[in-house]
């Protein structure tokens, strides 16, 4: 199941590759998905592919410049042509949790600022509806654990976010808190009562930010567009 996951990722992650244009700018999401798309973006720019991104976690950055991607930052670019990205979960209506792998403020950040977000995935990140995934929320270290009653009084079970053994500390320098609200019944409400509590740096609840979802399994990769409509490859 795991080798077959990865090959629907690596499937979803090559058919984004057919909506790069030479001269693009992109917003280079995080995960392990995100990982087949520089894989192959690399080997692109290697036969003569002109782009440029813009990484969205520190692990991306080393995996781009291992392929050799060129990279910029937002000191030099004000809007992305295209961003593309992976997910956590994502509900018929396009809305997403993200931040599985902790870069959720860096990720919203690139996708908020490209023209087009594109979001790759293997079928299972599909749900009729969010929060099987605990949603990961972003929070300062400092009096994190009042942020995390805040968070509680909401009706979720936050979890400080560990690896290894250790307190996770996210590319911004603040802890991740999981926290498990059940079946999310309105993402958009619960998005903006967090975003309220002082402490709350971003959650990773992605809000009206995709415009297409490339879906892999094993019948191969469909393009989704927000409409619902599977338009092939277009
Ligand atoms: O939001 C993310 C990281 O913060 C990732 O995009 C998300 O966790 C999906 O990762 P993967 O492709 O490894 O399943």
């Amino acid at each position: 199941m795991a080798e077959n996951q990865d090959l629907y990722k690596k499937a979803a992650a090559e058919q984004a590759v057919e909506y790069v244009e030479d001269g693009m700018v992109l917003g280079l999401g995080s995960g392990t998905t995100v990982y087949w798309l520089l894989k192959r973006l690399g080997e692109l720019v290697d036969q003569g592919l002109n782009i440029k991104g813009i990484p969205s976690s520190l692990r991306t950055e080393g995996w781009a410049k291992e392929f050799g991607i060129p990279l910029t930052d937002f000191s030099e670019v004000e809007m992305l042509d295209l961003a593309i990205d992976g997910a956590d979960e994502i509900d018929p209506d396009f809305q997403l949790t993200k931040g599985g792998g902790g870069s959720l403020v860096r990720e919203k950040l690139v996708n908020a600022h490209a023209k087009r977000v594109i979001i790759i995935a293997d079928g299972s990140k599909m749900v009729d509806r969010l929060g099987k995934f605990p949603l990961p929320v972003e929070v300062l270290q400092f009096a994190w654990q009042r942020t995390a009653d805040k968070i509680a009084a909401l009706g979720a079970t936050p979890v400080l976010r560990e690896r290894e053994g250790e307190v996770f500390v996210s590319n911004n320098g603040n802890y991740i808190l999981d926290c498990a609200f059940g079946s999310i019944e309105n993402p958009r409400a619960l998005h903006s009562e967090l975003k309220l509590l002082l402490g709350v740096v971003e959650t990773g609840l992605f809000i009206d930010m995709t415009d297409k979802v490339i879906l892999a399994g094993p019948d191969g990769a469909q393009v989704i567009n927000k409409s619902g409509q599977n338009p092939g490859n277009n």
